[in-house]
């Protein structure tokens, strides 16, 4: 490890310290302090105790640790979610993938990884404090400047057909994904996969109704991930007691050939699918307002 670098170390509580390398500095904790120095220069993977006998193990951060810590301007996708969105949005070696918003950067580092440096990941982002908490974090990750990344400021519903690009790969994470239901279908080549990341049901509801309207992409897929961990020790072999439960739902859909349409039982919801007596608002008719009140970026 050398000097510049970040590392990680975790005391025989679990508890995590992330920390910049510098030749004479020294890391405080309540358990006195050690020398950045007797670092510098050792093979990750190792213990090291404190002046007052606290132990803790360095390593690198790896990528699902370094995103859930580091600053943060949105709110981040965690883990469990972008290993979901890399593999069932299909994110490939040379891919070029466009992404909505950026907020912090998380996700980017995760699609960035899975394109490669002969990949591209385009950017966009509406709010230019939240695009630079992203470019610090992410050259923070790669140190220095990943070279498939591009990082536009501006919404994507607007940016994106100025811009002409063509994409294989889709992803929004963004309150309201269906107002660049257009703009993602033009941009995405035939086969090509959008994935939307959303909190809601409200949302979820609205933005799969605006893929089917669209008519243009595949039945939507839709599902969510919930991770448990387990305590596994001699016979007390159980879950965990606390667990990251709800983050968000997926939806993935294909983009069809251009002048193709998906075949019409997939298309529209099935007759009295919102009960035979129901007079109310469909979810894609809901207003706007109804959906940005229970929902921040
Ligand atoms: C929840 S954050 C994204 C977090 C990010 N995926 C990560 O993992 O760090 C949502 C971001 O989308 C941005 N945003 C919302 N609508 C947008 C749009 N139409 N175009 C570009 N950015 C948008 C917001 O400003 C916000 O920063």
């Amino acid at each position: 490890m050398r000097a510049g670098e970040w590392v990680r170390l975790t005391d025989n509580k679990g508890r995590r310290h992330n920390l910049c390398l510098e030749p004479g500095k020294r890391f405080f904790s309540n358990k006195g302090h050690l020398e950045h120095d007797e670092l510098i220069g050792r093979e990750e993977g190792f213990s090291v105790t404190s002046s007052a006998g606290g132990q803790y193990l360095v390593f690198r951060p790896l990528l699902s640790e370094f995103v859930v810590s580091m600053p943060r301007g949105a709110a981040v996708v965690y883990p469990k979610d972008a290993a979901q969105i890399v593999a069932m949005a299909d994110i490939f070696p040379g891919a070029d993938v466009v992404e909505a918003g950026v907020g912090s950067g998380a996700l980017t580092c995760s699609l960035l990884r899975a394109v490669g440096p002969h990949g591209r990941v385009s950017s966009y982002e509406r709010r230019e404090e939240f695009a630079d908490v992203a470019r610090r974090n992410v050259t923070q990750f790669f140190d220095g400047e990943h070279p498939a990344w591009q990082l536009s400021l501006g919404d994507l519903a607007e940016e994106l057909p100025r811009s002409g690009e063509r994409a294989d790969r889709v992803i929004l994470d963004m309150l309201a994904p269906w107002d660049c239901v257009d703009a993602v279908a033009d941009a995405l080549r035939p086969g090509g996969i959008v994935c939307g990341y959303v909190a809601t049901t409200t949302q979820l509801s609205r933005f799969v109704e605006t893929l089917r309207a669209h008519g243009s992409f595949t039945e939507p897929s839709v599902w969510e991930s919930l991770v448990r961990d387990w305590h596994v020790e001699g016979l007390a072999v159980r879950p965990g007691h606390k667990m990251i439960g709800h983050t968000a739902f997926l939806v993935t859909a294909r983009r069809m050939a251009p002048g193709e349409r998906p075949p019409r039982k997939t298309r529209r919801p099935a007759p009295g699918a919102y009960g035979p007596d129901y007079t109310g608002p469909r979810p894609a008719d809901l207003p706007p307002q109804v959906l940005e009140d229970t929902q921040d970026d």
